[in-house]
C-alpha cells in the first residue's frame, strides 16, 4: 500500500513537470544506473515515445518481430562485424501524450520499487534542474572527418567498377567530426528535430554497450500496424528544394529515375523470393525530407488476407540492407564498401525503431544521423552512385544530407 501511494504522487509530480524535465530527469537517473532508453517521435506524430530497460545487461538478438517482446531494436549496417543487433526491452515506459510512466507487468513491482526509489526522490526534490542531461558516449575509432578527395576518389573508383560491369549501383558514404557545443543539450536538439522535421522518424538511442545514436531519418524500412498491414518503401534520388517548393512540381533526371527504381525492383525481388504477389504499389512520388526531395514508391500488404504474419521479420532479413543504403548486387556493392570505406559505419545505415510497442512495429534506416561522443558528434551521410554519377555532385550530396543534422547542432 505503501509503494502504491508513492507511486501515485510520483505520477502526480509527472502531470505537473514539463516534458524536458521529464526526459531529461529519465536520462540521468538511467546513465546513473547503467540503464538503456530509447526516445523516440514518429512521422506525422506530435507524441513522444521513451522507453528503458533496467536490466543492465546488453540484449543481442535475432530480428524476429513475432518473437521479440515490447522494446526498441537497433541494428548494424553490416550484421557479420564488431557491432550487434541490440534490443531495449520495454521496462519503463513514459508516453508524452498520456503523461504517465508504466512499469512492465513483467517486472516484479518489489525490485522495482527498490530501483524506482531514487527517481521518485529525484523527481520531488528536482535535483536535476540545473545538470544538463547525461547520455553515454561509447569510444569510437573515428578521428578524422573523410575529406572531399578522398570521397571524390571513392565515387571515380565505383563509377569505374560500374563501367566495368562488377555491379550497378553502390552507395559510398563518409563521416563529419564536429565539435559539440559547451553547452550541449540533447534534449534541445531531440526538440528542435521533432520539430523541423515533423514527417521523420526522429529518435535517440542512448545504450552503455553502443553509446548514443541521434537521428532525423525520412527512411522507412518496414512497418506492421495494429490492423496487420505491411508497409515498406523504396527511397532514392536525392535533390535540394525550398521551404515553399510546390512538391507536384518538382522534375526528376533520368538519373534519379533510374536509381529509385533499382531500389523499387530490389523490393519486388525479395517479394518473388517468396513467392507474394499481392503487394499494391504506389508511386513514385516526390517526397520531402527537410531540405532535400526525394523519390518514393510505397508497397502494402495485409497480412492477414495473405495469411503472411511474419511478412515483417521475413522482409526485413531480406531487405537490409536495401540498394538505398548499399548497393546493387548487394555482395559486390558491400564488397566495394567494405574495401574503400575508411571508417566503420557501425549503427548509420543499420536500422532502428519500436518493436510491439502498442501493438506495432516501425523498423527505419538509420540515416541522417549522428554518434555522440563526449565532446564531438561523427555525422554520416551516404550518396547512391551510378553509371552516370558526377563524383563532385555526390560529394555536394552528402553535404546536404549532413546539413539535415547540422543545421540544428549550429541553431
Ligand atoms: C544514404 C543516404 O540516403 C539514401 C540515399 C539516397 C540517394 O542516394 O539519393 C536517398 C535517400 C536515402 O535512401 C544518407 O542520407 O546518408
Amino acid at each position: 500500500m505503501e509503494h502504491l501511494q508513492e507511486w501515485r504522487t510520483f505520477q502526480e509530480n509527472l502531470i505537473g513537470a514539463s516534458e524536458r524535465y521529464i526526459f531529461k530527469t529519465l536520462f540521468n537517473f538511467s546513465v546513473e544506473h547503467d540503464w538503456a532508453i530509447a526516445l523516440w517521435r514518429l512521422p506525422h506524430q506530435t507524441e513522444k515515445h521513451l522507453i528503458i530497460d533496467s536490466s543492465q545487461t546488453t540484449k543481442v538478438v535475432k530480428a524476429d518481430l513475432e518473437e521479440l517482446p515490447e522494446g526498441f531494436i537497433i541494428a548494424p549496417f553490416d550484421g557479420s562485424g564488431a557491432n550487434q543487433t541490440i534490443f531495449i526491452n520495454n521496462d519503463l515506459y513514459f508516453s508524452s501524450k498520456e503523461k504517465k510512466l508504466s512499469i512492465s507487468p513483467a517486472l516484479k513491482w518489489d525490485e522495482s520499487k527498490i530501483q524506482l526509489e531514487g527517481l521518485f526522490e529525484k523527481f520531488s526534490n528536482g535535483m536535476v534542474k540545473n545538470k544538463g542531461t547525461s547520455f553515454y558516449t561509447a569510444s569510437s575509432d573515428e578521428t578524422q572527418s573523410t575529406s572531399k578527395d578522398q570521397y571524390i576518389e571513392m565515387v571515380r573508383k565505383a563509377v569505374g567498377e560500374i563501367a566495368e560491369n562488377k555491379f550497378e549501383k553502390v552507395v559510398p558514404s563518409k563521416i563529419k567530426l564536429v565539435p559539440l557545443d559547451q553547452n550541449f543539450e540533447i534534449i534541445e536538439i531531440f526538440e528542435k528535430l521533432c520539430e523541423a522535421y515533423p514527417n521523420a522518424f526522429i529518435s535517440i538511442v542512448s545504450h552503455p554497450e553502443i553509446g548514443t545514436w541521434v537521428g532525423a531519418t525520412p527512411e522507412k524500412l518496414i512497418s506492421i500496424d495494429k490492423n496487420k498491414m505491411f508497409q515498406t518503401i523504396s527511397l532514392a534520388g536525392t535533390q535540394k528544394i525550398d521551404k515553399d517548393t510546390d512538391l507536384r512540381e518538382v522534375a526528376w533526371k533520368q538519373k534519379e529515375i533510374e536509381e529509385q527504381a533499382m531500389v523499387s525492383r530490389y523490393i519486388i525481388n525479395c517479394f518473388k523470393k517468396i513467392r507474394l504477389r499481392e503487394f499494391t504499389e504506389k508511386g513514385p512520388r516526390t517526397a520531402r525530407a527537410g531540405a532535400l526531395a526525394h523519390l518514393q514508391t510505397e508497397f502494402n500488404v495485409d497480412t492477414e488476407a495473405t495469411n503472411f504474419t511474419q511478412l515483417g521479420t521475413v522482409m526485413l532479413d531480406l531487405l537490409h540492407p536495401t540498394s538505398a543504403v548499399c548497393g546493387m548486387p548487394k555482395e559486390p556493392a558491400n564488397a566495394f564498401l567494405l574495401k574503400n570505406e575508411v571508417h566503420q559505419r557501425a549503427y548509420f545505415s543499420g536500422y532502428l525503431g519500436p518493436v510491439n510497442v502498442l501493438e506495432e512495429s516501425r523498423i527505419f534506416v538509420n540515416i541522417r544521423c549522428m554518434q555522440l561522443l563526449s565532446d564531438s558528434a561523427v555525422l554520416y551521410s551516404g550518396a547512391g552512385v551510378t553509371e552516370n554519377s558526377d563524383p563532385e555532385h555526390e560529394w555536394e550530396e552528402t553535404e546536404i544530407k549532413c546539413e539535415t543534422i547540422l543545421r540544428i547542432l549550429k541553431e
